[in-house]
């Protein structure tokens, strides 16, 4: 019997599913690489495939949930990735039985055409496709990951996890940062955006990024709106030397550039670089670009604001990149809290007397975000907590007592979510708007 072809988005979507669950590749990493069944397809079929991986991801334990009264034991990982995938299209997108049973039937085939797996799962795609979509639709959020949830729930508690897991389930919308903010009713209007409080637009279902209006001239990138606040907690910045300290791929240099501030966007990662040069390029925004370490970096002349966008767990970021649970352990990350902490010592070393410095990580956790900023307070005497209570967009809910902002992904529900991030204002003794010297206003 001749093999039937396979349909190569599903294929490239299970090899994807392998690379996270199997061997802990990041999405990212897997849809970079040149070669592999992913790389092989066209540009819609690579879409799809991303799609469909990422919908898997999001919802894996739902999927098994679906699967589990119709197997008596986990099949081997290819043939379950098989199944998890014919459930997600058939119970959550719901695509016809015939075509998704027939094209998991054939991709079982390929993977083992001797085995009994490929009439296993037809037998149970089918039974999944009778009540399977119901079962689905009155299915509670699916719970992430059990490690990472552990490590979640230690620090917010049962009920505000569930919160996030809610929104991790829904997805992310796009949502973009204009280069000319005064722009935003302009750029809402040809892209069919709304203008959120923030500024930024948001877009429910964008298609393909590159394909936008707006998109080849540099009109606006893309940023959630979380991610949009730390370069704006720096104040005005017109005119300012600004040190953007872990700045690549840029999106917060971007901003700070747009704003009128001379940028030195400082990064370690060369790769990363690259794509923050493109992003300069695109957008026309100018910035000096240092690839070095910030632990060591030294400069002629301190710099009147910093933003440390510092590296971190990115567990706020779960709702964008559905593989990170899977692949990141809570457990233990000194290694990242220990770079925080070297970085925020840096960085007052770089700022001059009486400037602000943003230290932000997109991370749910307090030992990543309130906890490094007390123990700054404490290493460094004189440094004071700038309260971001007049941040625009920002909600009441978001502030800290301390005076910070802890964003997480079940705030603004009604309008899609926001990325998880933890941004604090610190100031040197002296603290004044940029080119004064004295005072300790918090403007
Ligand atoms: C959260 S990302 C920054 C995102 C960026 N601010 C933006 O808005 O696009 C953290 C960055 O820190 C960089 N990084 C990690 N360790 C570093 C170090 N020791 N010195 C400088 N950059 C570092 C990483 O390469 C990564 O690009």
């Amino acid at each position: 019997m001749a093999t039937p072809a396979l349909d190569p988005a599903r294929a490239a979507a299970l090899a994807l599913l392998a690379g996270v669950l199997s061997e802990r590749m990041s999405l990212a990493d897997q849809t970079a690489h040149p070669k592999g069944p992913f790389a092989e397809c066209a540009p819609a079929e690579r879409a799809r495939a991303q799609r469909l991986a990422t919908g898997v991801l999001r919802h894996l334990r739902t999927c098994d949930q679906m699967l589990g009264p119709h197997l008596r034991m986990p099949p081997y990982p290819a043939i379950h990735n098989i199944l998890r995938l014919g459930a997600y299209e058939l119970c959550a997108l719901g695509e016809a039985p015939h075509g998704v049973v027939h094209a998991a039937v054939d991709l079982a085939r390929a993977e083992d055409p001797q085995s009994r797996a490929p009439g296993l799962v037809n037998a149970v795609l089918r039974k999944v496709a009778d009540l399977g979509p119901a079962l689905w639709a009155a299915a509670p959020p699916a719970q992430l990951p059990k490690p990472f949830r552990k490590g979640l729930v230690k620090v917010w508690g049962n009920k505000t996890v569930i919160g996030f897991e809610a929104a991790h389930g829904a997805g992310a919308p796009l949502d973009l940062t204009l280069r000319d903010p005064s722009e935003a009713a302009l750029w809402a209007d040809r892209l069919g955006a709304v203008v959120l409080p923030t500024g930024g637009l948001r877009l429910s279902d964008a298609g393909q990024v590159s394909q936008l209006p707006g998109y080849a001239e540099g009109a606006w990138w893309v940023q959630d709106a979380a991610a949009s606040l730390p370069a704006r907690a720096l104040g005005p910045v017109v005119g300012a030397r600004v040190l953007d300290l872990c700045a690549a791929p840029g999106g917060k240099t971007l901003q700070l550039a747009a704003a009128g501030a001379q940028v030195t966007a400082l990064d370690i990662s060369d790769a990363r670089v690259a794509r923050l040069r493109e992003n300069l390029a695109r957008t026309g925004l100018a910035a000096e670009v240092v690839i070095a370490d910030g632990l060591t970096y030294a400069a002629e002349t301190p710099f009147d604001a910093i933003l440390l966008d510092a590296p971190c767990s990115a567990t706020g970021t779960i709702r964008r990149h559905p593989d990170l649970p899977f692949l990141r352990d809570l457990s233990d990350l000194s290694d990242l809290t220990a770079l925080q902490a070297g970085l925020l010592d840096r960085a007052v070393g770089l700022l001059r007397p009486g400037g602000r410095l943003v230290f932000a990580t997109c991370s749910l956790l307090p030992a990543e975000g309130e906890d490094q900023v007390a123990a700054a307070l404490a290493r460094h005497p004189g440094l004071a907590q700038v309260p971001l209570s007049d941040l625009a967009g920002s909600a009441a809910e978001w502030l800290t007592d301390t005076g910070a902002l802890r964003l997480r992904p079940d705030f603004w529900a009604e309008r899609g979510g926001l990325d998880g991030f933890f941004i604090a204002a610190l100031a040197k003794p002296g603290y004044a708007r940029f080119g004064h010297d004295s005072g300790s206003g918090t403007s």
